[in-house]
């Protein structure tokens, strides 16, 4: 499971981070895209003024694959499963932009400033489900985009791609945003608050402390469980002002929803775990992550790359 979250300072500069749930790392690394660098293109999604992309993914024969990116205009991208229902095209569609699915959040970072600009372009785009080499299959996801303003999410299904405005600026997997939406209503009374002492018949009864408003809030990690409880953190945490705490929010709200060892089986008959957190400060362009194993949060910042040259960078 993956679940991604956005928010804003006081200043309205994005934090935007996920936590990348899976049982095992396909080795991905912190990885630089500069605006000189000639990406292959999978068919005529190519960029005219490319911006600088920075993000957690592998390079497959010259492609860099995010599964989260940003650039340094403040716009962040992260793909989180979506099976079962994510449906994407045989074939490119004439007329349109085609984008393959493995491209699609490096596209949007590489392309566009804004969450507006990137729904406007979604209108005339066809996302294809093209593999990027017989190594690797094509995966189903939906995506959540967020700005200093506000996030979106894009799922691309049999009926065409939808877009919704996250009012919650949360995303974990299936089934839809719409259900995950409505599902909120059934939590509408948990509160941060002590509950105030009741009478039942002639029994007083009291909170045992704090926390008491929050019960019913699921534990689990089911992915309807954990867009719950990151939406419920993510509501209630007081709005920040330094980088540190910023940071700090990110990283706490996205470990209420992280996966630890043992808990949850996959099909493939491994557990499911956090394998990293990474997250994307938009007020100082500098990208954050950590893994299971080493959970010490390490800094990337844009500006001690090259941004501007024609090679990929990455960094462990
Ligand atoms: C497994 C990751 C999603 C984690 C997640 O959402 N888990 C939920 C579990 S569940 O279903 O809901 O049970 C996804 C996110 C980004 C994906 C990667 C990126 O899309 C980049 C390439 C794309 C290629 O088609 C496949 C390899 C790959 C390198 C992908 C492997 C894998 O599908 C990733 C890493």
């Amino acid at each position: 499971m993956c679940t991604g979250v956005r928010f804003a300072d006081e200043d309205g500069n994005m934090y935007f981070g996920r936590n990348l749930d899976w049982s095992f790392s396909y080795g991905e690394k912190i990885v630089v895209t500069p605006r000189g660098y000639q990406t292959p293109v999978a068919f005529n999604a190519t960029v005219a003024n490319p911006k600088p992309v920075m993000g957690v993914g592998i390079i497959v024969e010259g492609m860099p694959m995010y599964f989260d990116c940003a650039n340094d205009e403040g716009l962040a991208v992260a793909g989180l499963n979506f099976p079962g229902y994510a449906q994407y095209a045989d074939a490119p569609v004439d007329g349109t932009v085609n984008v393959a699915a493995y491209e699609l959040p490096f596209w949007i970072a590489r392309s566009f400033s804004t969450v507006d600009e990137v729904e406007e372009a979604l209108k005339n785009v066809t996302v294809v489900g093209k593999q990027v080499n017989e190594q690797y299959p094509v995966s189903f996801l939906h995506w959540i985009v967020g700005d200093g303003k506000r996030s979106i999410v894009i799922e691309a299904m049999a009926d065409g791609i939808h877009v919704h405005h996250d009012g919650v600026d949360v995303l974990a997997n299936q089934p839809t945003f719409d259900w995950h939406t409505e599902n909120l209503r059934n939590y509408l009374s948990m509160d941060p608050r002590v509950p105030e002492p009741v009478k039942w018949g002639t029994q007083e009864l009291s909170a045992w402390g704090s926390g008491s408003g929050m019960r019913g809030i699921p534990g689990d990690y089911s992915s309807p469980s954990r867009f719950v409880r990151a939406a419920y953190t993510n509501a209630h945490y007081p709005v920040q002002k330094t980088e540190e705490s910023n940071v700090s929010r990110l990283f706490h709200t996205l470990d209420s929803a992280a996966m630890v060892d043992g808990c949850a089986l996959m099909s493939n008959g491994q557990y499911e775990k956090t394998i990293y957190t990474s997250g994307f400060s938009a007020k100082t362009n500098t990208y954050y992550k950590n893994t299971y194993e080493d959970p010490a949060i390490k800094s990337y910042r844009m500006a001690d790359f090259d941004l501007e040259g024609a090679q990929l960078q990455t960094a462990e």
